[in-house]
């Protein structure tokens, strides 16, 4: 047990605490290594004389090497977790609503991918905080510069006076209208059923007004003429190609900007950086900046919360959580930032996808909270704005409260602001200053959220992880694989690039950081690296099997205990933490084969695609994970079939498909070689763990024989990916056997 936050009177506003049984975790742990040490050590002892068995083994005893490694480095986040809790009650007892200026950053970059009635659900969920609205200013950044966005948001202001109001009245939660109307337990008390039903019209007649003019693609001409704000939008206005939009839909400063029960409103900014086509726009971490300049000169939060668009706020009070943290009279000041935990709301019972991140959240990040803080994973983190600056910590940084907030300039108007604000949005504002490196978040990294956030570890700010029981912010995981290996392509090779760049956690972070930190960092930062010794893994015990030498101990031999150890050791353990975490043990399987694809597919892609960047060869990217589905690939989502994609074969599919083929022609040839064979039990105490592994790996790829043989519905496997993938396992398994055959013997 320890208290963090140092008694200002009435006690800490939030407390650390360390999780129990640590030691006896850490006596496991140091079992399992002793098993570790010994498995290498008999790889470097019984290195086959020569041929080609020799090669197999050396690859793996690398692959032993590295797995050993990396299991080392992810004890860093089990060695001492820690939890956080708050005192909300402390805070409003101590500073009323005398509380720091939030600026909210809502980021969204293309209206087909991300539609704008979604987007308008996370915007609303964040206006209605429970914060006092003369402190709360929501920013809209859209990416795509689209009409059809803005037109989006000046629906969700005027809604927004109804719904504001009503959700005070009701204490109503989420305060994601589609979220709450979803929920049939939302059921407000009788009396204000009608209540509820009219705001449910006036929510479902948004939704039906942005819903026609996105599927229109356009804003019809009676509707320009409402708004002079669609006067931006001149003829030849593409989203790669327009001037700085900056409009405030809501001045929070006017009189007339408050809700129907005359409560005020938060202010409501709609921006749209400028955009031209030989300018590069430096992505999410280009938007957050151009954000950073256009609020500081509107409303200049302390404080700013950045969310993607589809991650609603599940909980009004979230910003008061994390003041708590900022506001702590002992440990406040050298907090940076406070990431809470991500949740996903379309996550299905055995998440086949494994995209609830389940073990990192639950596991990795409080263990990282534990050891120097959380990496900042984008959405759903609170900003310090000073921090996010760059500037760095000093012993005697003190927040300046009452500092900043909306400007007390109340002679300039609106449009004098907008003006100014414009400018600090254009493209050339950039040229020649330390923007995207110095100050604000940094360029050049598809994973622009970790690399800032470790420079502000390294710069000495604190960070802090919140993962309260009911989750803070709600988004939208992938729904089908592909887009899965996409997003996973884009972490893997984005945390890669961070260990190849000047600010790899052991270099940059030496003096700052300490080496349980640089090491939860590499966890992420080698997951691309990691595809390789999979690779080997998953083929060659496998293909072994063709021939005859083995490459692992016999069951008979001592040397079979630690390897028996260590893998029943790593297996038990992983399943009761997730059991513990709440997944089910089918998710806990699924899980496994995400890990096996992404290590083939995504991880591979990150790892050769990064060392081409640095080799020159290519330009960092960022693809936008899709958050709509078609209504049948939803339905498979919903009933857990992987999707395959009949009509978009692609490398990854034929990748997999191949991996799955060669271990079920090696097992099929190695029954048929136990059936042959005399001595049934001689030899499967001989490949025991080659037969365990081939045997393992077709059982986890049963969903992929079913994509590419029995299948009918458009989730299968398309026909061609089964054709080249089954030509090209024969190949590689004919190929591996003539070698072993061969007169020098392969193996
Ligand atoms: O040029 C761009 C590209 C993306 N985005 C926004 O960035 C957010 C994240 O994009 P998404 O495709 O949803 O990526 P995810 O993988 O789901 O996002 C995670 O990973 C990203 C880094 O790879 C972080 O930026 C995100 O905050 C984090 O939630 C979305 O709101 C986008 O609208 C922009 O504003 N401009
Ligand atoms: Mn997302």
């Amino acid at each position: 047990m320890g208290t963090e936050g140092r008694d200002g009177g009435g006690g800490a506003l939030f407390e650390t605490t360390a999780a129990e049984g640590r030691q006896g975790y850490r006596l496991f742990a140091g079992s399992v290594l002793v098993g570790i040490s010994l498995i290498w050590a008999y790889r470097a002892t019984h290195i086959p004389a020569e041929g080609g068995a020799k090669w197999a083994w050396i690859a793996l005893l690398a692959a032993d090497v590295w797995f050993g490694l990396y299991w080392l480095l992810t004890q860093s986040v089990r060695w001492s977790p820690s939890r956080r809790q708050t005192f909300k009650n402390r805070l409003s007892q101590r500073y009323k609503e005398e509380l720091p200026t939030v600026d909210v950053f809502v980021c969204t970059a293309d209206p087909k991918i991300e539609p704008p009635a979604l987007v308008m659900n996370t915007v609303l969920s964040v206006m209605a905080y429970d914060y006092p609205p003369e402190k709360l200013s929501v920013y809209l950044s859209d990416d795509g510069g689209s009409e059809l966005t803005f037109y989006a948001l000046l629906q969700a202001a005027g809604f927004a006076r109804e719904w504001i109001p009503f959700c005070r009245r009701f204490q109503v939660e989420p305060r994601s209208p589609a979220a709450y109307f979803r929920a049939a337990t939302a059921a407000p008390p009788t009396a204000a059923a009608d209540e509820r039903r009219a705001i449910e019209k006036l929510y479902k007649e948004m939704e039906e007004n942005i819903r026609t003019v996105t599927e229109l693609g356009r804003i019809p001409e009676d509707i320009r003429g409402e708004h002079k704000g669609f006067l931006e939008w001149l003829p030849g206005t593409t989203s790669r190609d327009h001037q700085s939009i900056v409009q405030i839909l809501i001045d929070g400063r006017e009189p007339d900007a408050v809700d129907v029960d005359g409560r005020p409103l938060p202010t409501l900014v709609y921006v749209a950086r400028e955009k031209r086509p030989h300018r590069h726009h430096n992505f999410k971490a280009g938007a957050m900046n151009s954000l950073m300049r256009v609020s500081s000169e509107i409303s200049g939060g302390r404080m700013i919360l950045n969310v993607d668009c589809d991650m609603y706020s599940n909980d009004s009070q979230s910003v008061r959580d994390a003041m708590c943290f900022f506001m702590d009279e002992g440990a406040g000041d050298e907090i940076g930032y406070v990431q809470f935990a991500q949740k996903f709301e379309n996550v299905t019972k055995n998440d086949l996808y494994g995209s609830s991140l389940t073990i990192i959240t639950e596991v990795d990040f409080h263990g990282l909270d534990g050891v120097g803080g959380p990496l900042y994973t984008g959405s759903g983190c609170f900003h310090r704005r000073w921090s996010l600056m760059g500037n760095k910590y000093s012993d005697d940084f003190r927040e300046d409260w009452k500092a900043g907030g909306r400007r007390s300039l109340k002679e300039i108007s609106a449009l004098a602001l907008e003006q100014r604000a414009k400018v600090l949005a254009d493209c050339i504002f950039e040229d020649n200053t330390e923007w995207g490196n110095e100050v604000g978040l940094k360029y050049g990294c598809p994973v622009e959220d970790v690399i800032t956030g470790l420079s502000i570890q390294c710069k000495g700010w604190k960070s802090v992880f919140f993962n309260p029981t009911r989750g803070a912010f709600l988004g939208i995981a992938p729904m089908t694989l592909s887009q899965t290996i996409l997003q996973h392509k884009r972490w893997s090779e984005g945390d890669f690039q961070i260990l190849l760049s000047p600010f790899s956690p052991f270099l940059y972070g030496r003096h700052s950081t300490g080496l349980l930190l640089q090491m939860g960092y590499s966890i992420y930062c080698l997951w691309a690296p990691n595809s390789i010794p999979t690779i080997c893994y998953s083929l060659i015990p496998s293909l072994s099997l063709l021939g005859r030498t083995t490459l692992y101990p016999q069951v008979s031999s001592l040397w079979f205990l630690p390897f028996a150890y260590v893998a029943v050791a790593a297996a038990g353990y992983g399943l009761w933490e997730a059991l513990r975490c709440g997944m089910t043990a089918r998710g806990w399987w699924n899980e496994w084969r995400m890990w096996l694809y992404k290590r083939f597919t995504s991880y591979l892609f990150g790892f050769l695609d990064t060392l081409l960047l640095k080799a020159g060869f290519r330009n960092s990217t960022f693809v936008i994970t899709e958050k709509v589905t078609g209504k049948d690939v939803a339905g498979r989502f919903e009933r857990e079939e992987m999707e395959f994609g009949a009509s978009s074969p692609s490398l990854s599919l034929t990748i997999l498909a191949t991996l799955a083929m060669v271990n079920l022609f090696c097992l099929a040839a190695a029954v048929w070689r136990m059936a042959a064979a005399e001595a049934t039990a001689a030899f499967l105490g001989e490949f025991f763990f080659q037969l365990l592994i081939c045997g393992l790996l077709v059982a986890i790829n049963g969903p992929v024989y079913r994509a590419m043989f029995f299948r009918k519905d458009g989730g299968r496997m398309a026909a061609s990916v089964t054709v080249t993938s089954t030509a090209a396992a024969a190949a590689v398994v004919c190929l591996a056997a003539a070698l072993m055959a061969s007169p020098r013997g392969f193996i």
